[in-house]
């Protein structure tokens, strides 16, 4: 399983600070939706200027012009992108498009969606590349958790690889690994942990794969 940071600090300066001490121990580096709104693609292009042999994920969160909007990642140098599952099939399809066109990811994001399975299924039939499971921060704030049942459920259900979001920390990260999850995307768990380094090599320590 791969380590995925998500960032969601609102300044390019403080998710470059964030990544001297941390980006070692992480495969994905994500820049969250929040910093892509406040600070542009930019912030895509400086990730993979100065970390080129990670994969970079812009957490987009495509709702309409999926072709447009996964384009503009893709020419940021994001190696994924992300689509909402909820969002009409054209809009899928275009950001598929986009990623079969510059050989790179989409990620459909499942956050909002009632009938995950039903989706998943059909996410899978439009191409995506990948399925989040993603408890958002909103959510978790009325107390969401993650939806480890599911991912093993949806583990059965379709063949694209999965991803964990929402929630994810050092005791639960092996949960979400034995779950079936290829990717897991920490959070606040490594950037406002007290040594976000410190709690990223930890739960690094934890996944026994790569
Ligand atoms: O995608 C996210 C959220 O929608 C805000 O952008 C988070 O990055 C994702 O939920 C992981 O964050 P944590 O829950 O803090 O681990």
């Amino acid at each position: 399983m791969k380590l995925q940071v998500s960032i969601d600090l609102l300044s390019l300066e403080q998710a470059m600070n964030l990544l001297q001490d941390v980006a070692a121990y992480v495969d994905v580096i994500e820049a969250g939706t929040p910093l892509i709104k406040q600070e542009g693609l930019k912030v895509v292009e400086t990730f993979k200027k100065f970390f080129p042999d990670k994969l970079i994920f812009a957490d987009m969160k495509t709702m309409d012009a999926g072709e447009l909007e996964a384009e503009m990642a893709f020419k940021a140098n994001a190696d994924f992108t992300t689509v909402l599952a909820v969002s009409n099939d054209a809009t899928i399809e275009g950001a598929v498009a986009a990623a079969r066109k510059y050989n790179k990811y989409v990620t459909a994001d499942m956050i909002g969606v009632h009938d995950r399975v039903k989706r998943a299924v059909e996410l899978e039939k439009l191409g995506v590349n990948y399925l989040e499971l993603h408890t958002g921060l909103d959510e978790q704030a009325h107390g969401g958790v993650s939806r480890l049942d599911e991912l093993q459920t949806l583990r059965g259900m379709v063949k694209i690889p999965l991803s964990a979001a929402g929630g994810i920390k050092e005791d639960t990260i092996q949960q979400v690994e034995a779950a079936g999850a290829q990717i897991a995307a920490v959070g606040a768990a490594i950037y406002a942990a007290k040594s976000p380094k410190e709690a990223a090599r930890r739960i690094r320590e934890k996944i026994t794969s790569s």
